[in-house]
């Protein structure tokens, strides 16, 4: 048989063909190929890769995202791939081995050592990467790329650090604020410490995407980071560009450096342990030192959404949002662990987004790309469409599985309670792509209350919507902020203390403007306990807490007759249908009905002294709302 240029050799008839010699049959019906070896069948898998200006363009950009402060010009690139030291030729090469939308760069500091940059990589090739470099990193039997996160499995809300300069007097800091102030000079110094690590490594990730799906509030990250995980994370979480989207990326509007697997230096002035998130709005740079919990970079770019956003007028939210077929949004806001993405996810709607939006004149956008969902004790019956999306290209978190089925054990605490699945928003079967919907008609406020004194649902009036938005209540979960161990009650301002940047009552005034202008109703669910406090009661079955959504969303509640409860003073229904009506009255719950008493009481105190540092605040632009919010608290 002849070869014929470049064609794969055809059996003689052109199709492969059966022949009869000496009695046996020979199936040669397999098409022979044009390749001697291994090596050379591998290369007819590939298709070439042509290098253009735009590629060179992006090297140069990258280069300069990783010089050195102190050495000026950026590090040298050739292309190439730690992998194939033959392509580490020094220059840039064409070579066959790559497809043209993920080009394999290679960076260095010297002219003898190559860092090689992986620029936007699939998640097929991450998934390579990570099993074969990243310790503990497995496909589960549902195709998933399990992974650990490290000593740090929650994020670490201490050791956040934001630069003070002259850009930064609007916002919020001192007491109750997460933003913890460190100056220009340490942040360099933890700047050069990432960025040396980072050009240490044979290889480093390079992620060029988006955050925000509304076209005219786009922005342009970078992220840079030394793990596949890293980069699946990410790649996941953000909106992911297309080709030609890619293209033409040119310059990031904000990079984050993450060198995680390397500690901060404790002799470093500000730094109070070995990790440290810092974020430095001027450079528009983030970095990241001893922790490889993947959610820093997540609720770090989270931050500059809360800082950017507000400035155009438009409010970025920690909240879910979903859609009915009918155009009707509604916003699930509530803190870590308290059902957004639960109940966000949707099987009778579309979800818009699970986390993070933006709230603009326009309408609501989804800020990610992606879902993060909790998984301990996910189960497919209770929550099918999560269980659906842990699947090929989905990295999960800190879970445990068995060795040789790769099942995982949803039930399983020993690594962290926190454990997490993160998903493309489309593995969700009724997304709405792209993320955007029309203004919201219900704002849910989930609280998830371990004391088990605030009702299932109550309707809010509107300066309780507010009270309830910036006191932002909640039993923290256990595990999503480092070093909690079982469910405290906290208050977190607008359900997000540890990301907002200004002071809560600039998002409260926006929230309460914008619920005013569309005539959105307000809504308290607890989706905590119930019987009795964390350890006596029980959590509400999520069941139940669906069909009081799903009454929300039809109307139902709002046609529905209400009873005001004492001491906090909420309207609850009488009657939500699927629901026993006991149930929605929690002094009926509770056996010890003096415990339940008191219980209340020191609930109440525990909002009121919360809430005193907000209500004399005047700055903020709800100064004429501020007593008929104050007052919309509990009264006793
Ligand atoms: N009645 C309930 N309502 C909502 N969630 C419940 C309920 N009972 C149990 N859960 C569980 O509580 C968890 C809610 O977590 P979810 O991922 O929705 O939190 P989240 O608000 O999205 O937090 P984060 O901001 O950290 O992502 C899930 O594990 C869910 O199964
Ligand atoms: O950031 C995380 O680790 C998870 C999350 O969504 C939150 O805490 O709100
Ligand atoms: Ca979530
Ligand atoms: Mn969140």
């Amino acid at each position: 048989m002849e070869a014929k240029d470049g064609q794969a050799w055809l059996g003689t008839n052109g199709y492969g063909s059966r022949r009869e010699e000496d009695g046996v049959c020979h199936d040669d019906s397999a098409t022979p190929v044009r390749a001697n070896t291994v090596d050379e069948l591998h290369s007819l898998q590939r298709k070439p890769q042509v290098v253009e200006d735009r590629h060179r363009l992006q090297l140069q950009s990258i280069s300069a995202s990783l010089a050195s402060m102190t050495c000026g010009i950026g590090p040298k690139l050739v292309n190439g791939d730690p992998a194939r030291k033959k392509e580490m030729a020094g220059k840039a090469v064409t070579h066959h081995q790559h497809h043209i939308t993920v080009p394999t760069i290679t960076v260095s500091d010297s002219d003898l050592k190559f860092t090689h940059v992986l620029y936007n990589l699939s998640p097929s090739e991450l998934y390579e990467h990570a099993i074969k470099y990243e310790k503990g990193s497995f496909i589960t039997s549902s195709g998933a790329l399990a992974t650990l996160s490290g000593a740090k499995t929650g994020r670490s809300p201490r050791d956040k650090r934001v630069v003070k300069d002259e850009t930064t007097d609007d916002l919020w800091w001192g007491k109750g604020s997460p933003n913890i102030e460190m100056d220009e000079q340490t942040f360099l110094i933890n700047r050069e410490r990432a960025v040396d690590y980072l050009n240490s490594l044979d290889k480093v990730f390079v992620n060029d995407q988006f955050l925000n799906w509304d076209p005219n509030n786009r922005i342009k990250v970078r992220i840079i980071s030394a793990r596949a995980y890293h980069s699946l994370f990410m790649h996941n979480m953000c909106i992911r560009p297309t080709y030609e989207e890619l293209e033409n990326f040119g310059e990031p509007d904000f990079t984050i450096y993450n060198a995680g697997q390397f500690p901060c230096n404790r002799y470093t002035h500000y730094m109070t342990s070995s990790t440290s998130i810092d974020l430095n709005l001027k450079r528009r740079e983030m970095v990241i030192l001893g922790t490889q919990y993947a959610g820093e970079m997540k609720k770090g770019l989270f931050s500059v959404m809360h800082y950017l956003m507000p400035k155009k007028q438009i409010l970025s939210l920690h909240s879910g949002c979903n859609m009915g077929r009918g155009g009707d949004v509604a916003l699930f806001f509530g803190l870590s662990g308290t059902g957004k993405t639960t109940l966000s996810t949707d099987r009778n709607r579309i979800l818009i987004g699970d986390d993070e939006h933006c709230w603009s004149d326009n309408g609501i956008s989804n800020i990610e790309g992606g879902c993060y969902a909790k998984c301990i004790d996910l189960s497919q019956e209770k929550e099918p469409d999560i269980w659906d999306a842990i699947k090929f290209g989905t990295v999960l978190e800190n879970v445990v599985f068995d060795e040789h089925s790769r099942e995982v054990d949803y039930t399983e605490k020993s690594v962290t309670e926190n454990t997490r699945a993160a998903y493309p928003i489309e593995y969700i079967a009724n997304a709405k792509i792209p993320c955007v919907g029309p203004h919201p008609k219900n704002v849910i406020l989930l609280a998830c209350d371990a004391f088990g004194v605030l009702p299932p649902v109550s309707k809010l009036s509107h300066a309780q919507t507010m009270y309830h938005f910036i006191s932002g209540y909640t039993a923290l979960v256990a595990g999503t902020e480092d070093g909690i161990k079982e469910p405290q009650a906290t208050f977190s301002a607008c359900f997000g203390a540890a990301f907002i940047m200004l002071h809560p009552t600039r998002y409260a005034a926006m929230l309460a403007d914008k619920m005013n202008k569309h005539g959105a109703t307000g809504w308290l669910v607890n989706t905590g306990w119930i019987g009795g406090s964390y350890g006596v009661g029980e959590r509400i079955s999520l069941a139940y807490t669906r069909k009081i959504i799903d009454a929300i969303h039809s109307g139902e509640l709002l046609a529905t007759s209400y009873k005001k409860t004492d001491v906090f003073g909420l309207d609850i229904p009488t009657k939500v249908e699927g629901v026993p009506s006991e149930l929605l009255e929690p002094i009926n719950t509770w056996e010890d009905k003096d415990s339940y008493k008191l219980t209340l009481l020191k609930l109440a105190d525990l909002f009121k002294r919360n809430f005193k540092v907000f209500a004399n605040y005047k700055k903020g632009g709800v100064s004429d709302l501020a007593d008929e919010i104050a007052a919309a608290g509990p009264n006793f």
